[in-house]
């Protein structure tokens, strides 16, 4: 629970608007990692109150503060899963609400669903992901594992908890037909957050940026809020260098520490979970090139404006590149200088 004195003082703060956080707050380019941990909260409360979500789904102050301070609470401290990366990752939809006009795709309720998605689609991330779960016979795995997408369905059953928590449920005040439909976007959207779904739709996602998007076709929009959520979730990558490389070792700390303990419990890790043998600029490379520019592409080819960002990842690809050929250079050339010695 979250004490209603520290709830009262948040919810009877002066919050800022967003220009006065910072005048880039909605620029593509701005980084949301910057804010120190304990002021996510008033910009979270600023980016609701800016999308006009108070107003619009009549969300009571208190209920929208006590909702933010368990959610946020409802994370864990691992090196990348945990909050920050929720808050980054809810920024982004917000820049992507104001960037890109999408209330003309997208229903109201849908970005509103969106958001919250973003704000909880990691809710009690362990560090460890879906393979982890069955391979260490985690009580998640005995829960979900027949219906795959483990940690996704938890992090969705924790919303739902949240939700159904006195005093936090911001969907209180939406018509019963509403309150409905948003559950079941949120629900979809955090499904869709495992990227072996994404993968698994990424031919539609290709024909609907062919075909263009059709604002009355509801697999459309459906399509159109996993690929924004995607969007949302890999948005590290859209930054500049600095914040990008931070992140990817942010990631193999994590990587890595499921990999000791894979090797704990006498499994072999996959090559990116393994200290031992991962070559980090060549993996990121791959994820860049595989997955991240996919994504991004995908969205400039739906949303001109959308360009300066699926230029960043390449941009941060080809940082990769040099690093890589760096390495190769100096393993290479070592070699040679070692043959000439022998
Ligand atoms: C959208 O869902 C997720 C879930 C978990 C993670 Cl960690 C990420 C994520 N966020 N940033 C990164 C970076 C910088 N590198 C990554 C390198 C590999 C993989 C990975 O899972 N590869 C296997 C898969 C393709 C079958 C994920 C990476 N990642 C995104
Ligand atoms: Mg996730
Ligand atoms: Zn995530």
């Amino acid at each position: 629970q979250v004490s209603d004195d520290d709830m009262k003082t948040l919810a009877r703060s002066e919050i800022p608007t967003p220009k006065k956080i910072d005048p880039d707050f909605d620029k593509f380019t701005y980084p949301p990692r910057v804010v120190p941990e304990f002021e996510t909260l008033k910009n979270s409360i600023s980016i609701v109150e800016d999308l006009g979500f108070i107003s619009r789904w009549r969300i009571r102050k208190e209920t929208l503060v006590r909702f933010l301070m368990m959610v946020k609470r409802g994370y864990r401290n691992p090196p990348y899963h945990n909050w920050m990366h929720a808050y980054s990752v809810g920024h982004f939809c917000y820049l992507l609400v104001k960037n890109l006009q999408l209330q003309n795709f997208l229903d109201d309720i849908e970005i509103f669903g969106l958001f919250v998605s973003c704000l909880c689609h990691d809710i009690d991330h362990r560090g460890t992901n879906n393979s982890f779960q069955v391979a260490s016979q985690s009580i998640l795995a005995a829960l979900y594992s027949s219906e795959g997408s483990v940690m996704e369905r938890h992090h969705f059953a924790q919303t739902m908890c949240i939700l159904n928590t006195e005093g936090c449920n911001i969907f209180e005040n939406l018509s019963s037909r509403d309150y409905q439909h948003v559950l079941d976007i949120v629900r979809d959207v955090i499904l869709a957050t495992d990227l072996a779904h994404h993968l698994r739709i990424l031919k539609s996602l290709e024909a609907m940026a062919k075909e263009g998007y059709n604002k009355s076709s509801t697999k459309c929009h459906k399509l159109l809020l996993c690929l924004l959520m995607t969007a949302c979730d890999l948005s590290d990558q859209t930054k500049k260098w600095e914040n990008t490389k931070h992140i990817a070792a942010l990631v193999y700390k994590e990587f890595f520490s499921q990999g000791d303990l894979e090797k704990a419990i006498g499994k072999e890790p996959i090559e990116m979970m393994d200290r031992e043998r991962a070559k980090i600029p060549d993996l990121q490379i791959s994820f860049l090139q595989h997955i991240a520019a996919p994504v991004y592409n995908l969205l400039s080819d739906l949303f001109p404006a959308a360009e300066p960002v699926s230029r960043a990842v390449k941009e941060n690809c080809a940082h990769w590149e040099k690093i890589a050929n760096k390495v190769k250079l100096r393993r290479g050339g070592s070699c040679a200088k070692m043959s000439i010695e022998q």
